[in-house]
């Protein structure tokens, strides 16, 4: 048992995500995640264009949801689920997506901000590269994941989400998992329009933050309710004063250090 564990909740044991560096010290590194997007320092890279990014999905690769701790995570064998092209160098497979979110009446809740401004949540969409053998041999290799994240903005009701959120009433605890016995196609998930991204090299954004994911970043948030950001907030996490509400489950930006974020758009 890592003491991490032992302590339990990561965010709010001891001083949060700013103390982690005292038992992860790549929490310092030069490649972490998440970061500022500040838009007057990406560089357009027409080559993200000239190879578009290849985003496939298909309706059979969720199998269950399980709560972690720290999120819901919908997983896949990845069937029929592949990203290549943009920034990558080689076909990723995914794996499970999940989210990070704030707290009731807040602004904050995403991970990456956009000049200096947060969303309510951000959604992300593991993959790992399959020139490695499986997830776990690829997962702290500097190219081993890329991971697609989308931010929620409050607007009209998802009713693809919805259907996920109906599950979560069935992982009120950590390790709590269910089936999924219907069909979800993760593309619902993507925003209308995924072809303008940002895209830089960070890291896994909790414990071991590993410097292995390629970051892309949908340009276009994905519209949510108002009451489907607030039922996020129903997941039950452990906190040092017992059970309780799970949300700000997120790491603030940190410093970009020697990283250029490229955009895919002009
Ligand atoms: N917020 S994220 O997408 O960067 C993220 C964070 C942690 C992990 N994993 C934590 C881990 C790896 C090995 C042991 O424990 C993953 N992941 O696994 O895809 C993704
Ligand atoms: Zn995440």
């Amino acid at each position: 048992m890592s003491s991490s564990k032992k302590r339990g909740n990561i965010y709010l044991s001891g001083a949060g995500p700013s103390a982690w560096h005292e038992e992860y010290p790549v929490a310092k590194g030069k490649r972490q995640s998440p970061v500022d997007i500040n838009t007057n320092k990406t560089k357009f890279d027409p080559k993200l264009a000239a190879d578009p990014l290849t985003i496939r999905f298909s309706d059979s690769c969720c199998q269950s949801i399980v709560n972690t701790g720290i999120s819901f995570q919908v997983t896949s064998n990845g069937a029929g689920c592949e990203l290549s092209g943009g920034p990558l160098d080689s076909t990723y497979q995914f794996a499970q997506f999940h989210a990070h979110w704030g707290a009731y009446l807040k602004t904050t809740g995403s991970e990456h901000t956009v000049d200096g401004v947060s969303y309510p949540a951000e959604l992300h969409l593991v993959h790992w590269n399959t020139k490695y053998d499986d997830f776990k041999d690829a997962v702290d290799k500097p190219d081993g994941l890329a991971v697609i994240a989308v931010f929620f903005k409050r607007g009209k009701e998802h009713p693809g989400f919805g259907k996920i959120q109906d599950l979560f009433s069935k992982i009120p605890a950590k390790g709590a998992k269910v089936n999924i016995d219907f069909e979800f196609n993760p593309g619902l998930l993507m925003p209308p329009d995924s072809e303008n991204y940002w895209t830089y090299l960070g890291s896994l954004t909790t414990p071991p933050l590993y410097e292995s994911v390629t970051w892309i970043v949908m340009k276009e948030p994905l519209e949510v309710s108002v009451e489907q950001i607030a039922i996020l907030r129903t997941l039950l996490w452990e906190t040092p004063n017992g059970v309780s509400q799970m949300y700000n489950n997120f790491r603030p930006p940190v410093p970009l250090r020697d990283r250029v974020i490229r955009a895919s758009f002009g």
